[in-house]
């Protein structure tokens, strides 16, 4: 009844709630595909913030960059919603997850992993990554009139990337796709982004009960990933332990050497060197936070550089921009590796990436859970409520983009960028609790995106993307385009 009453005083309306299950079936239990579409038009009908009803639960979505100005710079509001609750099985209360003190703590000690002088040491494994993927193209690029789906191509390769980079372990998921390791994070990924759309799988006590088969399959592929990265853990902390004490931090220039072989630096490296209040961080509290790169890590950076793929080939003269900027800025050899400092330089490259995620969101809908009523910008959110904020109404929103619908990477040039107001364009969301792997985000998508172009001509054949609502976007008909091998670059 009070929170009733509070969204009859916030002015905050709904609509028609089915018995028992709300609007839930409505928005969530019908497919992926039209979820999207659903929730976009009942933002048009009842403004840009509205609620619905799941059984008992109150559900808040608001797409309004005003209200998501003042929550998103909070830092207090930083209690994620039930959403996530499908993923703490197997990323326990690592950053994406955690809350109150436990996440600030982490968020400090996380933060230096992205520190540029480590990114600028990825680069190297971004580009040998992608020359696998070319190498693996190139041989289903013989008809350029048969179109290809990219999006399992660019999955492979963002797994090897993060689990070198993240774990220092090489996976070979490219080489090896459906062993170990890499096909159990195929299969758990793929079961969370199901249950999302299943309100009867939502919780874990329903979803064992409504699906114990796949419940017991998600379970053993868990406790099989977690193995995998409890052994990595105890591994590197022997090699570590020989040649440094956990307390002293890493030299600018420090590699570490694992059984006499050379090694990147990796992000575990800095969380193994980590210490709160004087202690090491456990190999717990180490897996969890490793578990949430390799989960947020690849699955993330595959939508980006999926769809951006597919617009591009959608768009044969932004297509040749790119391909000029490369030239420009790398040189004509499609075989150099790029330094750092090239990929940042890659402004235009830049410019798609960001109009791309735009209007393909990776992460499309991010939450918070408010134990208290609170006040947003003059609007009262009732307490114990689910509060949702879907990236992909935001990023269209026609009173903050001209021709919201249109691809025009020029919208984010510096001359017009300015005009953008940041809330309503967040993709990385914005804040305290933004993405912390945001600047490793865009170097890879530009070092992976700029390579296949440097190979390939991408040509606009094979069906159309169907975008489908799940923690990170998707396309049910895949991200298909033609390739056709350059001869020469240029
Ligand atoms: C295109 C790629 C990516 C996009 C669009 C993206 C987007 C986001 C968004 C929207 C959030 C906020 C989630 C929320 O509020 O619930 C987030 C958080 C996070 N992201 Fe990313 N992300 C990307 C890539 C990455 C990468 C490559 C990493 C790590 C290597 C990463 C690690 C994280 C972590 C650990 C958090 C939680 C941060 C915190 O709560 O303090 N992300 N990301």
């Amino acid at each position: 009844k009070h929170r009733n009453e509070v969204l009859a005083r916030s002015k905050i309306t709904g609509g028609v709630n089915l018995p028992l299950v709300g609007r839930a079936l409505h928005m969530i239990g019908a497919t992926s595909e039209n979820s999207i579409d659903r929730i976009r038009q009942f933002s048009r009908e009842n403004g840009k913030i509205f609620y619905t009803w799941i059984l008992h639960e109150l559900a808040i979505f608001c797409a309004d960059p005003k209200i998501l100005d003042t929550l998103l710079s909070s830092p207090v509001n930083i209690t994620k919603n039930n959403v996530y609750d499908m993923l703490s099985l197997w990323l326990g209360d690592g950053l994406l997850m955690s809350t109150g003190k436990k996440w600030h703590t982490r968020r400090k000690i996380i933060t230096p992993s992205f520190h540029f002088k480590i990114l600028e040491e990825f680069v190297e494994i971004f580009d040998r990554q992608t020359n696998v993927m070319v190498e693996k193209l190139r041989e289903k690029a013989r008809d350029p009139n048969t179109p290809l789906d990219m999006f399992p191509f660019v999955c492979l390769t963002a797994l090897d990337i993060i689990a070198e980079t993240a774990m220092g372990v090489q996976v070979d998921a490219q080489l090896n796709p459906d062993i170990g390791y890499v096909n159990s994070v195929k299969i758990v990924t793929k079961i969370i982004s199901d249950r999302l759309r299943k309100p009867l799988w939502r919780t874990d006590s329903l979803f064992k009960v409504f699906a114990p088969s796949i419940y017991r399959r998600m379970m053993k592929h868990i406790n099989e990933m977690q193995s995998f990265t409890k052994n990595v853990i105890e591994k590197r902390r022997e090699a570590l332990e020989d040649i440094i004490s956990v307390d002293q931090p890493p030299s600018d220039e420090e590699e570490t050497f694992t059984k006499g072989s050379k090694q990147h630096m990796a992000l575990l490296d800095i969380l193994l060197r980590a210490t709160v209040e004087g202690r090491p961080l456990s190999n717990e509290d180490i897996r969890e936070e490793v578990e949430t790169f390799m989960f947020e890590g690849h699955d993330t950076t595959t939508s980006g550089t999926s769809f951006a793929l597919y617009l591009i080939s959608r768009h044969p003269e932004v297509q040749s921009k790119l391909l000029e900027e490369i030239a420009d800025v790398i040189g004509t050899d499609a075989n150099t590796a790029p330094t750092y400092r090239q990929l940042q330089d890659l402004r235009y490259m830049e410019c798609v990436i960001k109009e791309s995620m735009r209007l393909y969101p990776p992460v499309p809908i991010i939450g918070r859970y408010f134990a208290e009523d609170t006040d947003l910008n003059g609007v009262v959110i009732p307490g114990n409520c689910h509060f949702n904020i879907p990236l992909f109404v935001v990023l269209r929103d026609p009173d903050y983009f001209q021709d919201a619908n249109e691809f025009r990477p020029e919208r984010f040039f510096a001359e017009n960028a300015e005009d953008i107001y940041p809330f309503a364009y967040t993709p990385f969301s914005a804040g305290p609790r933004n993405c912390i792997g945001q600047k490793y985000a865009m170097l890879e998508m530009k070092s992976v995106i700029s390579k296949i172009l440097r190979h390939f001509e991408l040509l606009p054949i094979g069906p159309d993307v169907i975008p489908s609502l799940s923690l990170i976007l998707r396309s049910t008909t895949g991200t298909q385009m033609g390739l056709r091998a350059r001869n020469a670059f240029q």
